[in-house]
């Protein structure tokens, strides 16, 4: 039986390639998003090469994620590596100016939404045992501050937490438990983040050197390839072209 890895957000970035890479080796997928033409897309792609499973599902949704994981059909019912991929930043300004509803989308989908997802698959994951892995994508945002990460690292930094919490009550049943935290990546992530401010996006990537969802795709396989008595607890890579600033300070005029 091949192995089966569930990703969600597979319809962009780290997901998506993701995908690649883990078909490349050779795995089953259970590719999930909200689009569901990018979905279908990346079925007609990948399915030459692997087994590849479709669900058009929004994280959010506690109820569609219960039904999308007890619908699986024969053959990705064993599912062996979960990617709690699907995330967003909304509304990088300052806190003070930020509609509430982007706070909410972003609880939702980084926080409700990994939980749901990881609810659903605990007892598949369980059952598979030693070798089973969790890869939460994190992000740098989740350990250090910076202006207008305001709610985005907070649930960024949920996310390393319970990633750590699973760990101690996973022990003794070979799920491994990972929070990646990636730096600065090119994606749709900026469009997104600027309300598809395509300049913007463009600005941040320009004259640097960022990650590239493929780089990141490869250290999720890493981890869920590595021999089952190793648990990274938490990996955060940047591109070598990103490091921290110093410290704000609030000078009298
Ligand atoms: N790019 C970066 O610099 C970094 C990104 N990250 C994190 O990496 C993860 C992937 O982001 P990245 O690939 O860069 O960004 P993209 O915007 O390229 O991809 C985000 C993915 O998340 C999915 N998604 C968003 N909301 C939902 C939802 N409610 N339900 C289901 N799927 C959803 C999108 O699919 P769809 O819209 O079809 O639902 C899409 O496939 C996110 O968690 C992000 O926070 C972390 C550190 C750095
Ligand atoms: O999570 C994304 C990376 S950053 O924008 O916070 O640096």
């Amino acid at each position: 039986m091949t192995d089966c890895v569930f990703i969600t957000g597979a319809t962009s970035g780290f997901g998506r390639a993701a995908a690649h890479r883990f078909a490349a080796a050779g795995w089953s997928l259970v590719l999930t998003g909200r689009r569901l033409e990018r979905l279908e897309a990346l079925k007609e792609e990948l399915q030459g090469q692997v087994p590849v499973h479709i669900v058009a599902l929004d994280v959010r949704d506690s109820d569609a994620v219960d039904a999308a994981v007890a619908a699986l059909p024969e053959g990705f019912t064993r599912v062996r590596t979960l990617l709690n991929n699907a995330g967003l930043a909304l509304a990088p300004q300052p806190a003070q100016k930020v509609d509430r509803r982007d706070w909410h989308t972003m609880i939702d989908t980084n926080v409700t939404g990994l939980v749901n997802v990881t609810h659903a698959l605990l007892p598949t994951l369980i059952d598979v045992g030693e070798g089973a892995t969790i890869v939460n994508v994190g992000s740098i945002a989740g350990q250090w501050p910076y202006p207008g990460s305001h709610v985005y690292g907070a649930s960024k930094a949920f996310v390393k937490q319970f990633s750590y919490n699973l760990r101690c009550d996973l022990l003794g049943t070979g799920v491994r438990v990972t929070d990646l935290a990636p730096g600065i990546a090119e994606t749709e992530f900026t469009l997104v983040r600027t309300g598809g401010d395509q300049v913007a996006a463009d600005a941040l990537y320009s004259g640097t050197t960022a990650l590239t969802a493929e780089d990141i795709a490869e250290q999720m396989f890493y981890i869920a390839t590595l021999p089952p008595h190793i648990n990274f607890n938490r990996l955060e890579v940047m591109p070598t072209r990103q490091a921290w600033s110093a410290f704000a300070i609030d000078y009298d005029e």
